[in-house]
């Protein structure tokens, strides 16, 4: 999968009303008032015109003022009184009309806050469950767009695009009541126009489905572009590679440009058109109207129209073309927000790829762990990462991982976490299958150390506290037990000569301090929880000699009890390992302890002979790992 197809892979037929359904459950009694409000609103803002046109056949061509519902005898005879009465019934109208608006949006707007509410924390929560590879695959910006942009785009559809449907859809539906109470074979006439008004917006409506998923998708890998690059600005600077990046912004930003003004294009046409037709039929019928009025009903026409009828008639005509105008606004916003719900969607769609939490409980009895002839390869690649590795690291045992660049040593501890699936054979603790136990044991169970040491935007404190599984507040660990993990990861000494100590603030993913410092506290999180397992993944690889020394002791108490993998380029951190497997092709080359590996002379003792210093052994490591 690429960025470009991270979305729009929903296998709903209708996302947008599947996603509604699925989290406005719960909320349906707000979307029910207001769709009530917003009817009975629209109704009423129709009554006006229709008591206006009543009004003049009473005062002026001496017809009765009747209204379905309302008594005669309320209805005052003389002209002056029933002119106060018809003010009167217009201004409590008004009120009416205006106060259950007022419902009908604050109902709308309640309704779509809470339902984003829980589409951006669910989806979130799905998207943080999904396996590791799919990150790998996807770039962060086009994720965060698909969680930020598309759920926005939601909010504008839920807020006004659908309280604007329904009230085009209440006004066509007033126009035709109230016109077909004026004059129905007028109303049947207007009425003749639905086909040739829906047949436009139909042809204009799925040209305009493929342009707004473009947009989405192009908006998607424009922020993908932008977070990418203010992610590695310092890279950027240090290349001065500004004028690159500047152009690759730049194209993205036409593409999005491009797309944005496609589908704008296709929707301006719909307004115009549907003005256009409704044009027509205004002209007709009031041509027709007065023609009936002044000479003799025309056509198929029978009965008598007055002006009192004509006038409102072609009032409501006249506001016929008002939603026909904004239809096209309405078709746009569906879309749009159907493009974002197939994203936001496609998110939870994506087969095998959610992490299951189901399995048993991991019973740790002394930590062994054991790859079983274990096959893996990146999905989507033809190489082969694993073809058939097996080791065991018995309990308490620490194994050493060594070997060059990409020969898939964090691959193998990815694969321990579960972090990639195996496509072949096992790897177990204990005798338990890592595939059958709860993802959530498994990984308390093992303490991971990543070349990253990533940290979080917090105190020294909270990031430390982090690791404490069973604590559900950072708060809550006593801050005797972060300190005990900051002594043996070496951080507590300069954490506690920083001037806010253990309060310091860390900075964005720990950009205030050093990459040696940042490694520190990423050990101290991972064994505050004290765990059976240990996995460091280059972990001192930022700690300068004299430093390693020291941790080196520290972690040598740590490690005693409990089954550890270190990985290092640096030999010296994994010299003291009980086993030291050099992984060369996807398998194990040579395996043993530190000085049965340089008695043996191989790989690991030319190594070993370069990192201390011994040139010569240089050359034989060039025809070991040059290119051909
Ligand atoms: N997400 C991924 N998708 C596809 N291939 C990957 C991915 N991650 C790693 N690889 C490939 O898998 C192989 C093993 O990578 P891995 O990161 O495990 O190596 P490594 O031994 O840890 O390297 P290093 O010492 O540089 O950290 C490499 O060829 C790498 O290109």
């Amino acid at each position: 999968m690429t960025d470009e197809t991270l979305g729009g892979m929903s296998d709903r037929e209708y996302p947008l009303v599947g996603l509604v359904r699925e989290f406005g459950a719960s909320e349906i009694h707000h979307l029910v008032a207001a769709v009530l409000a917003r009817t009975v609103s629209t109704f009423l803002s129709f009554a006006d015109v229709f008591l206006i046109g009543l009004g003049i056949d009473a005062l002026f061509n001496g017809r009765e003022f009747a209204i379905p519902l309302l008594p005669s005898a309320w209805v005052p005879s003389e002209p002056l009184p029933l002119l106060a009465f018809i003010t009167g019934l217009m201004f409590g109208l008004n009120v009416l009309t205006n106060l259950t608006l007022f419902v009908a949006q604050y109902g709308f707007g309640v309704f779509t806050q809470r339902i984003l509410h829980q589409i951006r924390v669910a989806k979130f929560d799905t998207a943080q469950r999904l396996e590791l590879g799919f990150f790998e695959e996807n770039r962060t910006g086009n994720i965060i767009s698909v969680l930020n942009d598309d759920v926005n785009e939601l909010d504008g559809f839920l807020n006004t695009v659908l309280s604007a449907a329904i009230w085009i859809s209440m006004t066509v539906v007033s126009a035709f009541v109230y016109m077909s109470a004026l004059n129905w074979q007028l109303a049947l006439l207007v009425l003749a126009s639905a086909p040739v008004v829906a047949g436009v917006n139909y042809w204009f409506s799925r040209r305009l489905e493929p342009l707004k998923d473009e947009v989405r998708t192009e908006r998607g890998a424009l922020n993908a572009r932008l977070e990418t690059n203010l992610s590695g600005i310092d890279v950027i600077k240090s290349f001065t590679a500004e004028e690159h990046e500047r152009k690759r912004v730049e194209d993205a930003s036409l593409d999005y440009f491009d797309a944005r003004l496609g589908s704008r294009r296709r929707a301006v046409q719909q307004s115009p058109a549907n003005r256009l037709i409704m044009g027509v039929w205004l002209v007709a019928t009031l041509s027709l109207g007065i023609y009936w009025i002044v000479v003799e009903p025309p056509l198929f026409f029978s009965g008598t129209l007055t002006a009192g009828q004509l006038v409102p008639f072609l009032f409501y005509m006249e506001r016929l073309t008002l939603p026909l105008k904004n239809l096209s606004g309405v078709i746009d916003g569906y879309k749009s927000a159907k493009a974002s719900a197939k994203r936001i969607d496609g998110l939870t769609s994506i087969d095998g790829r959610l992490e299951g939490d189901s399995g048993d409980e991991l019973v740790i009895d002394g930590g062994r762990v054991e790859f079983e002839n274990v096959e893996f390869g990146y999905p989507g690649t033809e190489q082969r990462v694993f073809d058939g590795i097996s080791f065991a690291a018995e309990s308490e045992e620490t194994i050493g991982l060594v070997g060059s660049t990409g020969a898939g040593k964090s691959t193998l501890v990815k694969c321990l976490l579960r972090f990639h699936e195996v496509d072949d054979g096992r790897i177990t603790i204990d005798g338990q299958d890592v595939r059958n136990v709860s993802l959530e044991d498994l990984r308390d169970a093992i303490g991971y150390v990543n070349q990253d040491a990533y940290l979080f935007d917090g105190t020294i404190r909270d990031n430390i506290a982090y690791g404490a599984s069973d604590a559900s507040d950072t708060s809550d660990v006593p801050d005797e037990r972060i300190e005990a993990a900051a002594k043996t990861a070496g951080a507590h000494r300069f954490v506690t000569e920083l001037p806010d100590g253990y309060e310091t603030q860390v900075g964005d993913r720990g950009t205030s301090l050093s990459g040696g410092q940042r490694q520190r506290l990423a050990i101290a999180r991972a064994i505050v929880d004290d765990p059976p397992i240990l996995v460091f993944d280059e972990a001192t690889s930022h700690v300068d000699n004299e430093t390693e020394l020291v941790l080196q002791e520290k972690l040598d108490e740590l490690t005693e009890d409990r089954t550890t993998f270190i990985i290092a380029h640096r030999l010296s951190t994994v010299r003291g390992a009980d086993e030291i497997l050099v992984l060369e092709d996807g398998s194990i080359a040579e395996r043993g302890t530190h000085e049965r590996l340089v008695e043996r002379d191989g790989t690991y003792a030319t190594l070993w002979n370069v990192q201390v210093g011994n040139l010569d052994a240089l050359s034989s490591l060039g025809e070991a790992t040059t290119d051909d």
